[in-house]
């Protein structure tokens, strides 16, 4: 009866939802940011449950279309659109307020992969502040060894990088909660920062975020804090020439300019790697190309 309540693309999504094995404290708790009632959220839960159970009534013809539908759909309401299986961005209004204060602007978004980019992501002053620190500690940037798991310098990769502690500097912290806040993903799911520097002729070759799950050298980032789910690439100085990230199989790059921060999945909807996540930081051509890549983890990232 109180599956009944909701309406149909709730339906849809719980009972898909369950049937992923999601737990019922994370759907209940989506389902009351959705505005449901504690009560019909738990007994909808319940519901789906037991639909699943072998021997009961499985979702009928109908629902099963319906989820189909639902999966084609181009924008699920905010909190079903992730159940928690890669971050996500409120896409209702054109800006959104951080908690600091900062308003950030929506600048672009594709559905699939999802791909949103913001403007005014960082303030001028904090770009700088960014560099100047990453300046102290750069050094040769590393690949993950397919094999191995391990890091190593690599022909497809050059450029300088330097990495940070989640929470070093006041700076830091209030850039990750700024970061954690936009994309709904905790602080701890995340990487310490890695801010990159590209002399021209540096680049970083077209290559996946995710590792690769049946590659030897995966397992072991795999199992500390499981897949990279998404990644959210700060752009802290213009660049003359060059240096845009481009995804290959969409035809698509975006062009660093300061502030600016670009967010990709690098799973879809059901939290499978995408491959049309692929991507390339072109050769710089002219001037100097500052970033900070912030990889975000499936799980507690420590
Ligand atoms: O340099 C870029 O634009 C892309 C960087 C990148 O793909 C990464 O850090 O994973
Ligand atoms: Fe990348």
């Amino acid at each position: 009866m109180s599956l009944q309540q909701l309406k149909p693309e709730w339906q849809t999504w719980v009972h898909e939802n369950v049937a992923r094995g999601c737990t019922a404290a994370s759907l209940q708790e989506l389902l009351l940011q959705g505005g449901h009632a504690a009560a019909v959220a738990a007994q909808a839960i319940a519901e789906a449950q037991a639909a699943q159970r072998p021997g009961q009534a499985q979702p009928s013809a109908l629902a099963r279309l319906a989820a189909r539908a639902q999966e084609q759909a181009p924008l699920l309401p905010g909190a079903a659109q992730s159940a928690g299986l890669r971050p996500f961005v409120e896409l209702q209004a054109n800006s959104l307020q951080a908690a600091d204060g900062q308003r950030v602007h929506i600048a672009a978004v594709l559905d699939h992969p999802h791909i949103v980019l913001f403007e005014q992501m960082l303030k001028p002053e904090e770009c700088e502040q960014l560099i100047a620190l990453a300046e102290t500690r750069l050094s040769r940037s590393t690949v993950v060894d397919e094999q191995l798991g391990e890091a190593r310098a690599h022909a497809a990769r050059t450029s300088a990088g330097a990495w940070f502690q989640r929470g070093e500097s006041e700076l830091l912290a209030r850039i990750e909660a700024r970061l954690a806040a936009l994309l709904h993903w905790p602080v701890e799911r995340g990487e310490g920062m890695q801010v990159l520097r590209y002399g021209v002729g540096g680049e970083y070759r077209a290559h996946y975020d995710y590792f690769n799950p049946s590659l030897p050298g995966s397992q072991r980032h795999l199992q500390s804090g499981g897949q990279r789910v998404g990644t959210c690439i700060l752009y802290l100085d213009e660049v003359e020439a060059g240096g845009g990230t481009r995804f290959p199989s969409l035809g698509f790059e975006v062009r660093p300019s300061r502030g600016a921060a670009l967010y990709f999945a690098s799973v879809d909807g059901q939290g499978v790697e995408d491959p049309a996540s692929l991507h390339a930081g072109m050769p710089v051509i002219a001037g100097v190309k500052y970033i900070a890549t912030k990889w975000l983890r499936q799980r507690p990232y420590v």
